[in-house]
């Protein structure tokens, strides 16, 4: 699976004010792009123009992948609500997507990613028998099962407690292996250890972010990890 790289540029109106500007957005191929910023800036709006999504903004400009084919039908999306249904069991939501189209499940392959994703003893559960962490592997299933090479994520952590929270990090690091990710998050701990790069979102735009020596996926304790989820709660703080 080829993933391209991403980039977005252009301004976006809500009424006739700008919600953003003369933006120039840009995801690596094949790594996790990570957007920090404030309630209310834009970040969902920009992850819902590449997926080709309603937004309530009027938007002018382009979404180009870097293979220069259109992202149409290479995207999966997986958001902090985990939009299971509830009256399908955990496997029957992991083959949702090919019921949907009419192609049949493959359930060889829904089984192999329920066991990669630690649920293989819950395939029969209905989702209101899981805790929240197992909902959000479910969740992380079945965007799999999609097996598109562009993955979008919207908070798709922040309602799990600290430890499941690294936990599901790790798993969706080692799943989404070779796709381009990019992640909407308010944790700048979450980016710190998952970005290739790392954009921070404000009213006056974007500014990149500086990354940690080592590679990704950094440890939680990683001194340069932790250096940089400092730098960037100063800056989303807005203190020096
Ligand atoms: N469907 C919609 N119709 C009208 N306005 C909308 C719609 N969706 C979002 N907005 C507005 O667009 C602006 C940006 O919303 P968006 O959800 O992109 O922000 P965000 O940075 O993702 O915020 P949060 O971190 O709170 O999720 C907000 O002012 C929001 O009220």
């Amino acid at each position: 699976m080829s993933a391209p790289a991403i980039r977005v540029t252009g301004t976006a109106f809500l009424g006739e004010a700008p919600l953003f500007s003369g933006l120039d957005f840009r995801a690596v191929a094949g790594g996790w792009t990570c957007i920090l910023g404030p309630s209310g800036v834009g970040k969902s709006t920009l992850i819902r123009l590449i997926a080709g999504l309603e937004t309530g903004a009027r938007f002018d400009g382009t979404v180009a992948a870097s293979d220069d084919a259109p992202l149409e039908g290479r995207v999966a999306w997986m958001a902090q609500q985990d939009d299971l249904l509830p009256w399908l069991s955990v496997a029957q939501n992991a083959g949702l997507g090919a019921r949907l189209r009419g192609t049949g499940a493959d359930a060889a392959a829904i089984a192999g990613l329920l066991r990669r994703a630690g649920l293989s003893d819950h395939a029969a559960k209905r989702p209101a028998q899981l805790s929240g962490g197992q909902r959000q592997r479910a969740a992380l299933a079945r965007t799999l099962m999609e097996d598109r090479p562009v993955v979008l994520l919207d908070e798709p952590f922040s309602a799990l407690d600290a430890r499941t929270r690294a936990e599901m990090q790790d798993l969706a690091f080692a799943m989404l292996e070779g796709r381009s990710v990019v992640l909407v998050t308010h944790d700048p701990g979450e980016a710190a250890r998952l970005g290739s790069r790392i954009w921070l979102m404000g009213r006056d735009g974007l500014a990149e972010m500086p990354l940690p020596a080592a590679p990704p996926i950094r440890r939680v304790d990683d001194p340069g990890c932790l250096e940089v989820q400092g730098a960037l709660l100063a800056r989303m703080r807005g203190t020096p």
